[in-house]
This record gives C-alpha cells, sequence and structure tokens, in this order.
C-alpha cells in the first residue's frame, strides 16, 4: 500500500473506512484507558474520522497524521472549522483549537512531535497495512511514541483469503505478537459484523467478521 495507493482511493472517493457516526467501540472503551481529560491523544492514519472530534470534546488534545491532504482539508470543511495551516518540518500542521493534523507521512514523525502523547487510538490505520508494513509501523510507532502512551486498538478479524485488503484481517495472535512484550495487550471486546452489520457483510462469502477492540498498556503501568 503505497502512497499513491491511498491518494487514488481518496480521489475516486473508495472510503467505505469513513464512518458517518463517532466509532461505537471509542465510545464505550476509551474510558478503560483511564487518561485524564488534558491528556493529549494521538490518531495515526486519521483520515477525517469524526473521532478525532469526539476526543477533542473530551477535552483532549488531539494530534492527528494523514497523507491525503484533501482529506485533511475536509475535515476541517464538513466539520465547519477553520483551521490556520502551516509548515511543520516534513509536514504541513492544521490547527484549529485543541485538534492538530499534521499532512504527511507517518514514518516521517520523529520522537520530539510526540513527546506530549499520552494516549494512542488506532481504527483502521494497524488493518490498513499489508503484513510486512505492519510490523514496521508498530516498531517505528514504538521507537517515536513515549513509552507510558497507552492505546485503544481497533482491528477486524475474518478468514484468510475471504476478503482482499485493505482492511487486512489481523487475528488476536498477530496483535500479540507485534505489540507483546513491550506493551500488554488486554482484549475488550469481539463484535460479530454479520450479526450487527447484516446489510454490509452478508451474501459476500464471509463466513466470519468480527471488529476486535484491545487495550494496549505499558507493563510498567500493569
Ligand atoms: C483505512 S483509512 C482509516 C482512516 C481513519 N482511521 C478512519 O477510521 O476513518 C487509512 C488512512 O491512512 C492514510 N494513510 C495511509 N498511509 C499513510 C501514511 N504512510 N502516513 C499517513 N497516512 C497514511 C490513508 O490516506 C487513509 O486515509
Amino acid at each position: 500500500m503505497d502512497h499513491a495507493f491511498w491518494h487514488a482511493r481518496w480521489a475516486r472517493g473508495e472510503i467505505g473506512f469513513h464512518q458517518s457516526e463517532t466509532n461505537p467501540h471509542l465510545v464505550r472503551f476509551w474510558p478503560a484507558l483511564g487518561l485524564p481529560a488534558g491528556a493529549e491523544v494521538f490518531v495515526p492514519l486519521c483520515g477525517k474520522s469524526l473521532d478525532l472530534l469526539w476526543l477533542a470534546h473530551q477535552g483532549h488534545a488531539v494530534l492527528g497524521v494523514e497523507l491525503h491532504r484533501p482529506a485533511v482539508a475536509a475535515f476541517f470543511a464538513e466539520n465547519g472549522l477553520a483551521a490556520e495551516v502551516r509548515p511543520h518540518g516534513a509536514f504541513e500542521a492544521w490547527c484549529c483549537g485543541r485538534l492538530r493534523i499534521l499532512c504527511g507521512d507517518v514514518f516521517a514523525l520523529a520522537p520530539a512531535v510526540l513527546a506530549g502523547v499520552r494516549g494512542v487510538y488506532d481504527r483502521a490505520a494497524l488493518i490498513a497495512l499489508p503484513p510486512a508494513l505492519r510490523a514496521t509501523y508498530v516498531a517505528y510507532l514504538g521507537a517515536v511514541l513515549p513509552p507510558a502512551a497507552a492505546t485503544l486498538l481497533v482491528t477486524l478479524e475474518y478468514p484468510e483469503g475471504e476478503r482482499e485488503g485493505p482492511p487486512f484481517s489481523v487475528p488476536e495472535a498477530e496483535v500479540r505478537t507485534l505489540y507483546e512484550p513491550r506493551l500488554t495487550v488486554e482484549p475488550l471486546a469481539s463484535v460479530d459484523l454479520l450479526a450487527s452489520e447484516p446489510e454490509r457483510y452478508a451474501g459476500r462469502g464471509i463466513t466470519r467478521i468480527a471488529d476486535r477492540v484491545y487495550a494496549l498498556r505499558p507493563r510498567a503501568a500493569v
């Protein structure tokens, strides 16, 4: 999944991953991380997700990263927000109140930019990446994020080969391989999407598909 792939998807409007409501797992499970209201939250590969707004409304300073500039512009425009835009190293920073989106490549982030981050929200970021890049992504973020940061991770699981990614299936065993032993992995929920969203998934040859939600916490904090 190179940059051109994502730019083309956005340009063609193939953004089935975008949700018109705040993600219900975020609303239900974010409190499990126990972060104070003012804590800074990092949202990798954020698209134009409304989850950014929800996190800001909880009082968090929100730092998103997104490759596709028109998606960043759309986030602010569609939510009636006027952003201040300025260069920020390898990125362009779009800022409005507690919201800041860095437009650029997540793999260009430096530790100094993320130094204040206390929480991470990953929905459709890890599962957007093919297997080899997932390992690179987790290692990279592990190196640039403060060690004390906790993560709410939302993944997808379906039998290998039953659909083409992205989104890719990332089973619990892989989540553990990727994040342990640096972080503890606590499964919080498994939601059967054939039952909860039949209109989206039924009749497509998928025998099983589920949203999985995890809390990833630094070992020292357990
Ligand atoms: C599957 S979408 C998920 C968006 C968002 N998390 C959501 O829930 O709607 C993945 C997003 O990652 C962006 N992306 C892909 N590779 C990236 C990279 N290397 N750096 C920053 N953003 C990237 C894509 O443009 C796309 O908007």
